[in-house]
């Protein structure tokens, strides 16, 4: 991979942002992404923080608007960046949780999906995502860095457990 022209030293992510991926048997909870960034992609529910709002909030607020659950305890297990050529630069928080209130259930803005951990449908996905999302379903957290150019990844990088912790922007 070439050098990175981002100097991640100084990176603010201009949009905060979450993630959820619920796990239980063996399953995570993913859904077809039906408007916004990534609208017909696979991914886990998630959306942009509102103003005031901490990542926690708005992961429980996405999962109960996109899919009508409450997830219970969610635990912060990684932080993405994404450098990005034609929107403003992703800064995501990416939590998981066991369990949930609540039947998940199609919305105007998601599908759910109980996808098995191994057919977990790659070619569907936000290419960044098999560098990291393996690993958290493993119980590593991590930091992900990632330059974009329109939808494709130009440049990776994933630190697991403390050396990704201690970078994160918000704990
Ligand atoms: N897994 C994964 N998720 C990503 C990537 N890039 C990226 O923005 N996301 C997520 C972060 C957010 O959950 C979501 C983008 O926010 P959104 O457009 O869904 O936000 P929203 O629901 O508040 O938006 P809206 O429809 O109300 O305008 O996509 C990626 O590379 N991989």
């Amino acid at each position: 991979m070439e050098d990175c022209s981002v100097d991640w030293s100084v990176w603010q992510g201009e949009m905060p942002a979450t993630l959820m991926f619920i796990v239980r048997d063996g399953e995570v909870l993913l859904i077809e992404k039906l408007r916004g960034i990534g609208m017909g992609k696979i991914n886990g529910p998630g959306g942009k923080i509102d103003p005031g709002e901490t990542p926690l909030e708005c992961v429980i607020r996405e999962c109960q608007e996109e899919l009508h659950i409450t997830p219970i305890k969610p635990v912060k297990m990684g932080e993405l960046w994404f450098a990005m050529s034609d929107i403003p630069d992703i800064h995501c928080h990416v939590f998981t949780a066991t369990e949930f209130e609540g039947t998940p259930t199609a919305t105007e803005e998601a599908v759910p999906i109980w996808t098995k951990i191994e057919d977990i449908p790659w070619d569907k996905m936000w290419e960044d995502d098999a560098h990291w999302l393996p690993q958290m379903l493993e119980g590593q957290k991590f930091l992900g860095r990632f330059l974009f150019e329109g939808e494709r990844m130009q440049w990776r990088d994933v630190q697991l457990e403390d050396a990704g912790v201690s970078g994160w922007l918000i704990s």
